[in-house]
C-alpha cells in the first residue's frame, strides 16, 4: 500500500530517502492528471506536491485517509487551507528554502532590464555593432521598492543594499516597531510605487491582493521603472502591464507568474511587448533550492508521519 504520492519534480536524493523508509509513488506528471491522483489518494496518508497541483474539492474528498501534505515551496495557494485544517490534515511548506533562489531572480532580472545591453545578438550576428543604443544603467544608487515585505522580500531587499541600492517598501500587515523596517523605509503603496526604479512584488494571491497591481497602478509608476513579479500572477493585470511597456510608460519587466499557467492562448497578449521578459514560474526552481527544499519538506513529512512533530 502506498504510503506517500508525489504529484511534481522533487530531488532525487530526497526522494530516495522517502523510499528507504516508504512506499512512494512519484510521478512527476501527476499534477495534471486530477482523476488518476484523486484514485491514488484513497488510502494514503502523505501527499507532496509544488504549485501546479489543485489541493481541492474532488482530490481531498478522495483522500479519506491524508493527514500530512507537504509544500514544495511556500506559496499556498493551490491547497484549499481551510479544508485541510476541518479534515486535520496538516500542510508543511518548505518555508526559506527557495528565498535565496527568488533574490537572484529578482536581482538579476533588475539589472539585465536596467542594463539593457543583452537583447543585441540580432544586430550583432547582422554585422552591426550599436555601441551608443546599448549604453543602460547601473543598480548602484537606485531606489528598489517592495510591494509585500515578509521574508523573501526582506532577503531581496539585504541583497540590493549590498549592491548600493536604497530599500523601500509598502506592506500594511508589518507593524510599525517591527526592526525590520530599522534598515528599510515603510512608505505607502503609491510612495512606493511613484518612486523606486525597480519595484519588486512579494505578495500572495488573496481577495485583496487580486488586480493590486493594474493600470492606475502602473500610471503611478516611474515611465523607466523595472518591474519584477515573482509572487503571484493575479495580483498584477496583465493586460495593463502590456499597454505600460507598448506605450513607453515603463522601462521593462520581468514576469516569472501569470494569471492562467501554462499560459496557452494567453501568452498572446504578451506579443510585441518590448523590454519584457517572461519566465515559467521558475523564480524560486534552482538545482540548489530545489535540493534544500525537497530535504526539508522530506523530513517534515517524515516527522509528521512519525509523530515526531
Ligand atoms: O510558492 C513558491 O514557493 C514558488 O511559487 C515556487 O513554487 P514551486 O517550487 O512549487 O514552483
Amino acid at each position: 500500500m502506498t504510503d506517500i504520492v508525489i504529484t511534481e519534480f522533487m530531488d532525487e536524493a530526497a526522494v530516495a530517502t522517502l523510499k528507504a523508509r516508504y512506499k512512494v509513488h512519484h510521478d512527476p506528471e501527476l499534477f495534471g492528471k486530477p482523476d488518476e491522483l484523486a484514485g491514488l489518494l484513497a488510502n494514503v496518508p502523505a501527499l507532496i506536491v509544488r504549485n501546479q497541483t489543485q489541493v481541492r474539492g474532488a482530490v481531498l474528498e478522495a483522500a479519506g485517509k491524508l493527514k500530512v501534505v507537504g509544500r514544495l515551496g511556500v506559496g499556498l495557494d493551490n491547497i484549499d487551507m481551510d479544508a485541510c485544517a476541518k479534515r486535520d490534515i496538516r500542510v508543511f511548506p518548505a518555508t526559506g528554502a527557495n528565498s535565496l533562489s527568488v533574490v537572484e531572480y529578482v536581482i538579476c532580472s533588475a539589472m539585465v532590464l536596467l542594463r539593457g545591453a543583452y537583447f543585441a545578438n540580432a544586430a550583432m550576428l547582422a554585422g552591426e555593432f550599436p555601441k551608443t543604443k546599448l549604453i543602460g544603467r547601473e543598480i548602484a544608487g537606485k531606489r528598489l521598492g517592495l510591494v509585500g515585505f515578509g521574508a523573501i522580500a526582506r532577503d531581496v531587499g539585504h541583497h540590493a543594499r549590498a549592491l548600493g541600492m536604497e530599500v523601500v517598501a509598502y506592506d500594511p500587515y508589518v507593524a510599525a516597531d517591527d526592526p525590520a523596517w530599522q534598515s528599510t523605509q515603510a512608505l505607502d503603496l503609491d510612495a512606493v510605487l511613484g518612486s523606486a526604479d525597480v519595484i519588486s512584488l512579494h505578495l500572495p494571491l488573496t481577495p485583496e491582493t487580486r488586480g493590486l497591481i493594474g493600470k492606475e497602478a502602473f500610471a503611478k509608476m516611474k515611465s523607466d521603472a523595472i518591474l519584477v513579479n515573482a509572487a503571484r500572477g493575479g495580483v498584477m493585470d496583465e493586460a495593463a502591464l502590456v499597454a505600460a511597456l507598448k506605450g513607453g510608460k515603463l522601462g521593462g519587466a520581468a514576469i516569472d507568474v501569470f494569471d492562467e499557467e501554462p499560459l496557452r492562448d494567453g501568452a498572446k497578449i504578451f506579443a510585441g511587448a518590448p523590454n519584457l521578459i517572461l519566465t515559467p514560474h521558475i523564480a524560486g526552481n534552482t538545482v540548489e533550492s530545489n535540493s534544500r527544499v525537497s530535504g526539508l519538506v522530506a523530513e517534515r513529512v517524515m516527522a509528521a508521519l512519525e509523530g515526531r512533530t
